[in-house]
Order: structure tokens, then C-alpha cells, then sequence
């Protein structure tokens, strides 16, 4: 083993690349599109040093043209849970003594390797697969994933240097160990970022891993496993796995050791996860970590002092910046009569003039939402408003999947500050706006704390210092992202570590040494240099 206490490069965060027209980062990624649009991948099981190929497949399809086919991938069965369990427990011993230095060079060259030669392709996938527009696709796949994997390498090295007091007499040191098993990684379709940071962090620990990307995220989750393989994680520390969610989740909590989840996903999912570590617990090794990032309804509230076009820009781009898909977007607002008139006014020629369709048309600001599922709920809570005596839709409001499932940005105006709208997660560009009277700050303060289950992320508007300062305190526990004078999405890595509590998950900070440190168990060693030799205290004589 090299002797050395040696130090990582600093982490610094991926520039965001333009893609204006003639860029050449432009033109890659067009080349990588029209390349993976007339592909036809085969995504196997990777298990050990295996790819496995089952037979039972499912299409992977574009969303803003379900239709079109890019590809298949295979369906596990139980035995192939049980196989990537035994795997990952087989290469246990291997990678948990491995250096960490060695450990940080994989990643780190992952991280590089996305930067450059796979950054067009993973920003095509993601376009294709999860119909993100080029903008949104860079700041997710490249960006957002390289920045994971360059800050966990340097918290990875802060979390080692955390070391107890010592003296003369004794030497105190802590021991990062990875947990005694493995670790189920579970991810949701909406980033590329977190479907890789969910494994790799873990697995940085010196964790092994099982991972189950989401049905509607493997395009690019095939990309991902590429560059991780190419940047040298061993065979069987990271197992890849796709399936009956219910079937593969329920055969890994079966197993004793089981030793923590990794979960992104809605709270429902999450909940039932818990219930059934719970039940299991009897049978488990060790006490597993359970560590879930989950849904959210986030809220903007603009005092009476903000400013107006902020205001409107924050809703628009909170609102409908991937199609709302983000657990971060803003989903319900509350603006002052006193700025209504003007905000609407700026709210419906901005909605006017999105463009939306294909991706590939680097215009279009909205593209597809993810899948059927998510095209019809949204639609029906659409219906339901143009219903309801309580509800005005003041733009948008139309929906057509003939061709791919694309919803138009909706705004629905409410009289009621309890409209179902404005309590349940919708995942898509709909935003419900609730006019409170001026007079009526700390009461709509008051509402937004108490209107959701969840307290992911929050925004207030203001250019009144008081009322931030109120905002602020009275909101504490409504958000673990809060925002002032700024849309309450886009975290960036090393900047705003992101995560909510409340119904909104274990808030333990995608993107810090916190999150990190739920893939370790410390073991303190205390080593005492002059042993005594007699049980009497000296005093006893
Ligand atoms: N808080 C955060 O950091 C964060 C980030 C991204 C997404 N999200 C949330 O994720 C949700 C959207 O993502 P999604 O649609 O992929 O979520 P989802 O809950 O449908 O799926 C997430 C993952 O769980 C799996 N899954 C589904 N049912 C399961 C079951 N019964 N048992 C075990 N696993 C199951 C899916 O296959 C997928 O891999 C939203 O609620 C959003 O707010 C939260
Ligand atoms: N971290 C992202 C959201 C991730 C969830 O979907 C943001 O801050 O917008």
C-alpha cells in the first residue's frame, strides 16, 4: 500500500455549457442524438462480471414520441436478485479494503470522463429517454453528475479527516468503515444525476451495492454504467438490475444483509419501503440506514414589496422548467392582490410564448412529460379544474398524447387556499396560484406552513427586509431548500446540498459530507501506549 496522507483535487464545479447555434458542443450533442434516436440498445443485467440477458424485455421509448423505439432491456427475475446479492457480497471483502485513494481515482475519472467524450452522449440520452431539453439535460446529466462525483470524493476525504482528540497517553483514531452488507440503491426517472449518485456514493464509501434504476430512466442508465465500468469500478460492486419493482425490492429487504437504502423517488414508494425494513428488522445483521429523498409541493410567496417581473419569472421557470418534473418545482404560489394584475398579465405572455415539442428542436422550451401514467393524472386534475367553481385555468390547459404525452404549461388560479391542487404532488407543469388579501401576510405565511405534508423546497419574494426576516422564521421547517429572491429549484452541488424533511424524506443532504456519512460506520480504536499493570488507583496506595 503507498504511504502518504494524500490530498484530492479541489472540487470545482462543471461550467454550464451554452449550446448556442454553431457551438460545437452543439453540434455534438445534435450528432449524438440523431445517432441514439436510430439506435436499438440491448440493455442486459449487469451482475458480477455478467451481462445477462433474460429474454423477458420491455421497449424503451422516447416520450415526446412514444412510438419510436430506441431500444430494449431486459426483466429480472428472483433468482437474478438473488444472484446480484451474492455477487455484491462476493466482492465485499475486495473493495472495502481497497485504498480510498484508489476508490476516488474511479470516480474521479468518471466524473472526467462525463466532461468530456460521454458528455454529448449522456446529454442526447437524457434528452431522448427523459425528453429534457438540451439546457436542462446539461445541468442534470453533465453538470449536476459530475459535480456529485467530484465534491463526494473531496467530502469523502473531509469525513476521513474528522479524527477525535487524542493525548500523551492514548491515540484516538476513527475508522470510516463501509456498512456490514449491502446497499440497495432505488432511482427515480426525472435525474441522471441522482440515478448515478444514489450507487456511487455508497459505493465511494467502500459500500457494495445493488441498483434498480427507474423503467423510465434506463437509456440513460445505460450510459452511466458505461462510464462507470470504463472508469474502472470493479465487476460486482455496483450490480444493475431492472424489473417488478415490488418483486426486486421485496427479495433484497429479505435478505440479512441488507444494510441500507438509497432512495429517491415519491413518498408513497418511501413509505412502504420503511414499513417493510420495519417488519424485517428482526431479521437483519445490522440496524440498515434508510436514507429517502422524496416528494415535495413547493411554494413561492411574494410579499407585497417584491418585484413583480421576478416574481412572474420565478413561477414560470420553477413551474415548468422540465415540464415541473423536478421535486423541487414550484407548484403552488401566493401573490398579493396589490401585484395580481401585473404578475397575471406577465404570467400569461410568458406561458404564451413557450415553445414546445421535440427536444431535438433546440426552441422548444417544454417538451414531453415522462410516460402514459403521468400524461393522464395530469390531464385529469386539468379536467377536474375546468370543473370546479374555485378554479379558473388562466393559461395552458390543453393536452395531447397522439404523438407524444405533452401536457401545456398550466397555470390554475384558486379561491381556495385548500384546493386539491394546491396540497398533492402533481410532477408536471401545472401551478396553482392562490391571491391573498396585503393585509394578510403572517396568516398566508401561516397557510403555506400548514397547507402540505411535505418541506422540500420554499421561495419568498421581497424586497422588504422585515418580511424576509419573517418569512424566513416562520417558514423554518416548511423547507430544507429555502429560497430568497429566487426560483426554489436548481441546487447545485457543494452550494445548496438539497433535501427536504416532513413528508419530503430523511432531509440528509444529497451533495455533502452528510449524506456520506450515512454510508459509514465509524469504528473508534483507542490505543493506550503505557498499559497499566496494578487495578489500584494511586491514591489507594
Ligand atoms: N426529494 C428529492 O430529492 C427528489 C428528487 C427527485 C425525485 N423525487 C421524487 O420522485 C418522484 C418522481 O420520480 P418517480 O416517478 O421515478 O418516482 P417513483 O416513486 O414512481 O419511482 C422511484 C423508484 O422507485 C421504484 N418503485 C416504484 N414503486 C415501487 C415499490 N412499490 N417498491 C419499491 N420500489 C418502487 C421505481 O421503479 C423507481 O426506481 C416525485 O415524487 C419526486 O418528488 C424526489
Ligand atoms: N436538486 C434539484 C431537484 C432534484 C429533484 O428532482 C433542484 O434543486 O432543482
Amino acid at each position: 500500500m503507498l504511504k502518504g496522507f494524500f490530498h484530492v483535487p479541489k472540487a470545482v464545479n462543471e461550467p454550464v455549457k451554452s449550446y448556442a447555434p454553431n457551438s460545437p458542443e452543439k453540434a455534438a450533442v445534435q450528432a449524438a442524438y440523431t445517432t441514439l434516436w436510430n439506435s436499438q440498445i440491448d440493455v442486459p443485467l449487469y451482475i458480477g462480471n455478467e451481462e445477462i440477458r433474460t429474454g423477458n424485455t420491455r421497449t424503451i421509448s422516447a416520450p415526446h414520441d412514444h412510438k419510436h423505439i430506441v431500444g430494449t432491456y431486459h426483466l429480472a427475475e428472483k433468482q437474478h436478485i438473488e444472484k446480484a446479492i451474492a455477487n455484491a457480497l462476493e466482492s465485499r471483502t475486495a473493495w472495502a479494503n481497497m485504498a480510498w485513494e484508489q476508490r476516488a481515482a474511479i470516480f474521479l475519472k468518471a466524473a472526467e470522463l462525463i466532461a468530456g467524450p460521454y458528455r454529448a452522449r449522456i446529454n442526447a440520452a437524457t434528452m431522448i429517454g427523459q425528453s429534457k431539453n438540451i439546457h436542462q439535460a446539461e445541468i442534470d446529466a453533465s453538470c449536476e453528475l459530475i459535480d456529485f462525483l467530484r465534491y463526494n470524493v473531496e467530502f469523502m476525504t473531509q469525513i476521513y479527516g474528522d479524527q477525535p482528540k487524542s493525548d500523551s497517553t492514548t491515540w484516538n483514531r476513527l475508522e470510516y468503515r463501509p456498512l456490514e452488507g449491502f446497499v440497495y440503491a432505488i432511482t427515480p426517472f426525472n435525474f441522471t444525476a441522482i440515478a448515478a449518485n444514489l450507487p456511487a456514493s455508497a459505493a465511494m464509501m467502500g459500500n457494495v451495492v445493488v441498483w434498480k434504476p427507474s423503467d423510465s430512466q434506463v437509456f440513460s442508465a445505460k450510459i452511466i454504467i458505461d462510464v462507470f465500468k470504463e472508469a474502472g469500478v470493479p465487476d460486482g460492486v455496483i450490480n444493475v438490475v431492472f424489473g417488478d419493482a415490488l418483486m426486486i425490492t421485496d427479495t433484497v429487504l429479505a435478505s440479512r444483509d441488507f444494510a441500507g437504502v438509497h432512495f429517491t423517488g415519491s413518498t408513497h414508494v418511501f413509505k412502504d419501503i420503511w414499513a417493510k425494513i420495519g417488519a424485517n428488522i428482526h431479521h437483519y445483521k445490522t440496524y440498515p440506514r434508510i436514507v429517502g429523498e422524496t416528494g415535495g409541493k413547493d411554494f413561492i410567496i411574494a410579499h407585497p414589496s417584491a418585484n413583480v417581473k421576478q416574481v412572474a419569472t420565478g413561477i414560470t421557470r420553477g413551474a415548468f422548467e422540465f415540464q415541473g418534473q423536478k421535486c423541487s418545482a414550484a407548484s403552488r404560489a401566493y401573490v398579493p392582490q396589490s401585484l395580481w394584475p401585473a404578475v397575471k398579465e406577465q404570467l400569461i405572455a410568458d406561458v404564451k410564448s413557450m415553445k414546445m415539442g421535440s427536444p431535438e428542436d433546440f426552441g422548444n422550451f417544454i417538451t414531453a412529460v415522462i410516460h402514459e401514467g403521468s400524461f393522464d393524472k395530469l390531464a385529469g386534475f386539468i379536467d377536474q379544474a375546468k370543473k370546479d367553481a374555485d378554479a379558473e385555468i388562466i393559461a395552458g390547459g390543453n393536452y395531447d398524447k397522439s404523438v407524444g404525452y405533452f401536457i401545456e404549461p398550466t397555470i390554475i388560479v384558486t379561491t381556495n387556499p385548500k384546493y386539491t391542487t394546491m396540497e398533492t404532488e402533481l410532477f408536471g407543469p401545472v401551478i396553482t396560484i392562490y391571491v391573498y388579501e396585503d393585509a394578510k401576510w403572517e396568516e398566508t405565511l401561516e397557510l403555506v406552513d400548514t397547507t402540505s405534508e411535505y418541506a422540500l423546497t420554499g421561495a419568498v419574494f421581497s424586497q422588504d427586509r422585515y418580511a424576509i426576516e419573517v418569512a424566513t422564521t416562520k417558514l423554518q421547517n416548511a423547507a430544507g431548500n429555502f429560497y430568497i429572491n429566487d426560483k426554489p429549484t436548481g441546487a447545485v452541488v457543494g452550494m445548496q446540498p438539497f433535501g427536504g424533511a416532513r413528508a419530503s424524506g430523511t432531509n440528509d443532504k444529497a451533495g455533502s459530507a452528510l449524506n456520506l456519512l450515512r454510508w459509514a460506520s465509524p469504528r473508534t480504536i483507542k490505543e493506550t501506549f503505557v498499559t497499566p499493570e496494578d487495578y489500584r488507583y494511586p491514591f489507594l496506595g
